[in-house]
């Protein structure tokens, strides 16, 4: 089969990557998502989200052999559908499948006799693919499980440079679809990248299992953390010890104020209910979870010891997005200590090196333009010295490498009290406590 067109269902992150991927090798991709605005921005050429590179690979391909739709019917020209639609969490922590069904049913309105391959790219649980499968009972289609592993900030280099690609099938001895797949993505197999071909279940638990695992990791590392806090040390000497050990490796043992975005909280919480629902008790992964959800009071109690009471107090948060360079703002610890400290009566000034997360952030709370607070004591700034200028305190939310470079002797002129309190480990703190400041850091005293 030579594969001729295309269609990728949600054109979100992993989306959005994918089409701009799979127009680069040169295939013809129709985009169809439901939200009107975004279609009309991607067919502009615009990226209605931040992502380093992004942009200038839409324009390259977009109006060529790359377009965007609302419109289902260009199912019916595709022989491959790539599903990328959101799974987020329902509010009893399992992955709400609504988009993924709904999805799956608007598509098939529009199958014919033709033979057709749903690639899954979505994150869903075990027995998910099965389910889709069955819902598109009677239709010429194969079902494939085809989960994404790149991380936000970096996505497109990690699209072009996966270390694997795992492809789930029905039946792994029915060569048609594993053919299909293996030319769609021809790029990565002459790359030599490892292919896992396996079957649904398998391909399923995989992707929750890794992030479940990173995510552990840095769980990990933050209680390890804690009881160097308690007893003097550096964290960063023993994670980088720890990580000297090829079995361990040095990735994911960075301690701070706990993992967020779209992904490692809402995983980890789906994983645990996957267990339970089967009457499995998940203890470590339910630790992990835990462990995380506790971290950023663990680390607010830390500034409430110094200060005694927090109220009135003005602070500069350092960082609005779960990470750098990214404008995603979902599961951010720094905005969860915004809100904490803004419930604590405290005077919050941020700023985020990237302008969209910082305009995502006033969008959130919806604050005036100008960044003054409509019920909040909260500003947005597009100046990290206006931020810090006159504060009781500094407080790192996201690992800006920029932070070590920027002028601390310029900082330390501007604020009220010589104080930082690094969620994130960045600074060196011993060149940041030559130059006057009180140095708090997460298990680094
Ligand atoms: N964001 C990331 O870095 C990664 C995400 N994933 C997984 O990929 C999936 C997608 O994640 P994101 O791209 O972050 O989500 P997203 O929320 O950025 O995008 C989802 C898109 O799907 C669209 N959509 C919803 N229902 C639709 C429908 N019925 N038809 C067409 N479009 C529809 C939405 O309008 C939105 O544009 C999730 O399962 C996520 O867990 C996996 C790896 C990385
Ligand atoms: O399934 C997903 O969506 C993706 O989730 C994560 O990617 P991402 O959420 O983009 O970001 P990460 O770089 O993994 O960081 C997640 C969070 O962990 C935190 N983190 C990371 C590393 C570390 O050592 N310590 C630490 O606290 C970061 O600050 C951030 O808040 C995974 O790394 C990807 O492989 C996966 O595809």
């Amino acid at each position: 089969m030579i594969i001729v067109n295309i269609s990728v269902v949600g054109t979100g992150y992993v989306g959005l990557i994918q089409s701009v991927g799979l127009a680069e090798f040169g295939f013809k991709v129709v985009g169809i998502d439901i939200d009107e605005r975004k279609i009309k921005l991607l067919n502009r050429g615009i990226t209605p989200l931040y992502e380093e590179g992004l942009e200038e690979l839409l324009k390259k391909h977009v109006g060529k052999n790359l377009r965007f739709t609302t419109s289902y019917e260009e199912i019916k020209n595709s022989d491959v559908i790539f599903l990328c639609v959101g799974t987020p969490q329902d509010r009893d922590g399992n992955a709400d499948l609504r988009f993924i069904y709904s999805a799956v049913n608007s598509i098939k309105r529009y199958f014919d006799d033709r033979y057709r391959i749903i690639v899954v790219k979505s994150t869903v649980p075990v027995g998910t693919n099965r389910k889709i499968k069955e819902m598109l009972g009677g239709c010429n289609v194969d079902v494939v499980s085809n989960p994404e592993f790149l991380r936000e900030g970096i996505a497109l280099r990690d699209f072009f440079n996966p270390d694997r690609i795992v492809l789930g099938f029905e039946d792994v001895n029915n060569s048609r679809p594993i053919d299909i797949m293996k030319e769609i993505y021809k790029y990565f197999l002459d790359k030599r990248v490892p292919f896992i071909i396996t079957d649904w279940e398998s391909a399923e638990v995989i992707k929750y299992a890794a992030n479940a695992f990173l995510a552990t990791k840095i769980s990990f590392i933050n209680e390890i953390a804690k009881l160097i806090d308690a007893v003097g040390g550096d964290i960063k000497t023993v994670s980088k010890a720890l990580g000297l050990d090829e079995r361990i490796g040095d990735k994911f043992l960075n301690a701070g104020i706990g993992y967020g975005g779209s992904c490692f909280p809402k995983d980890v919480k789906a994983l645990i209910k996957q267990f339970e629902s089967r009457g499995i008790e998940p203890k470590l992964i339910k630790a992990t979870d835990e462990v995380n959800e506790e971290q950023i009071h663990w680390f607010l109690n830390k500034i409430k010891r110094y200060y005694g009471d927090l109220n009135g107090k003005t602070f500069a948060v350092l960082g609005l997005a779960f990470k750098p360079n990214t404008d995603d703002l979902r599961e951010s610890r720094g905005i969860k200590l915004i809100d904490l400290l803004l419930r604590e009566g405290s005077i919050v000034k941020c700023y985020d090196y990237v302008e969209k997360a910082r305009e995502n952030t006033i969008e959130r709370y919806r604050l005036d333009t100008s960044g003054a607070y409509y019920g909040y004591n909260l500003y947005v700034l597009d100046d990290i010295y206006e931020t810090v200028k006159d504060v009781d305190g500094i407080i790192i939310t996201t690992e800006y490498s920029q932070l070590i470079d920027e002028d601390w002797d310029k900082i330390g002129n501007l604020v009220r009290e010589k104080i930082v309190f690094d969620g994130r480990n960045i600074l060196d703190k011993e060149r940041i406590k030559e130059l006057g400041f009180k140095y708090f850091g997460v298990g680094r005293g």
